[in-house]
């Protein structure tokens, strides 16, 4: 649904250049939900103003729904852009229209005549929880209200991509989860594609199926959450799974393992108890069921150095864990 091919966007300012975007390809599948993570500065926005040509790419190529959009411009470009919908993180709302007064205004500028667009109005704003709400200004909103007219307002297009960026960066914990769970519900009820950018690893649990981790304009690694998390060194993995430092634990060995898929639990442990005569020890961890399947990190306290438990990790590797030995 959306491809992006060999993308590059250099900035010049000041006689100095900067390469914001870096030979990035990307592929998000139909009614994928995806998420770009990375540190401040590492390109997302760049990026994701590039799949709407809001920034035009230096190089490489955008194919939104089959449609090559960097092959485009005028009035072409313009209304492909109109079928992909844009979140914002400062919600971005006419502070002197009301809720229904800013999906309206979305409506005007895509022509739809007057009749259809109060239909339309009343329907968005159905989608997103907010009937009850249709007359208060920004002022008088939540920042959770705000957001979801914004989710409204990028829906007026009837768009089969949204592009989110940083969507809940400027809410409350219990406030990005309902906007969170908003997104999914959208994603599935209408089969919308969602390519999103954030630093928040919540988002990458509850929302994303697939991920990749953008760093000096680059992707150091990219695929369905599931698999990233089980990948040796795996950068998101410990993102969404931190355990921290090591412990050193004399007489010990210490060891990291993923689980990922459907059956990921930690009934491994004992196993490796009965099988090795090993009094496994878990010294941190979790396993949830995430937007994209079940996974998780175990830390363990194996007794024995690294040549006794040796055999121990072996097996676990062969079942298909990821391990690694941390200390
Ligand atoms: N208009 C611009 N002119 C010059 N340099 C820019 C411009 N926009 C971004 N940059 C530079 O490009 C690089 C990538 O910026 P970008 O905003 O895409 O990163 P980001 O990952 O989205 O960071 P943040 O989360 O802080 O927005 C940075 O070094 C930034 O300073």
């Amino acid at each position: 649904m959306i491809e992006l091919d060999g993308l590059r966007r250099t900035y010049r300012a000041r006689g100095r250049s900067v390469v914001a975007v870096d030979g990035v390809s990307l592929s998000v599948r139909p009614g994928e939900v995806f998420g770009v993570v990375g540190r401040s500065g590492a390109g997302k926005s760049t990026l994701l103003r590039c799949v709407n040509l809001l920034e035009r790419p230096d190089e490489g190529t955008v194919t939104v729904d089959g449609v090559e959009l960097t092959a485009l411009g005028g009035d072409r470009l313009r209304a492909a852009r109109q079928r992909i919908g844009m979140v914002h993180q400062h919600f971005a709302l006419l502070s002197s229209r009301t809720a229904a007064g800013n999906v309206a205004f979305a409506l005007e500028v895509m022509g739809v005549p007057r009749r259809e667009r109060a239909r339309r109005v009343a329907e968005l704003l159905d989608l997103v929880g907010l009937t009850d709400r249709a007359d208060a200004y920004p002022a008088q909103l939540s920042g959770g209200q705000k957001q979801r007219v914004g989710i409204a307002r990028a829906l007026a297009g009837r768009p089969k991509v949204l592009l989110c960026d940083e969507a809940t960066s400027a809410l409350d914990p219990e406030t990005t989860r309902s906007i969170l769970g908003l997104l999914r519900d959208l994603n599935q009820r209408l089969g919308l594609t969602i390519l999103l950018i954030t630093h928040e690893m919540d988002v990458v649990k509850r929302l994303c199926d697939s991920a990749a981790v953008m760093r000096d304009g680059r992707f150091t690694e990219s695929g369905r959450v599931t698999e990233l998390i089980a990948r040796p060194g795996s950068e998101l993995a410990a993102e969404v799974f931190p355990l921290g430092t090591p412990p050193a634990l004399p007489g010990s060995t210490v060891v990291d393992v993923t689980v990922a898929g459907p059956d990921a639990d930690a009934a491994f442990v004992a196993e490796l108890t009965r099988r090795f005569d090993l009094d496994a020890r878990i010294l941190g961890g979790t396993v949830e069921q995430l937007a994209g399947g079940r996974a998780g990190r175990l830390r363990l306290a194996l007794p024995g150095d690294a040549e006794r438990t040796a055999p121990a990790v072996a097996h676990l590797r062969a079942a298909g864990l990821a391990v690694e030995v941390a200390a």
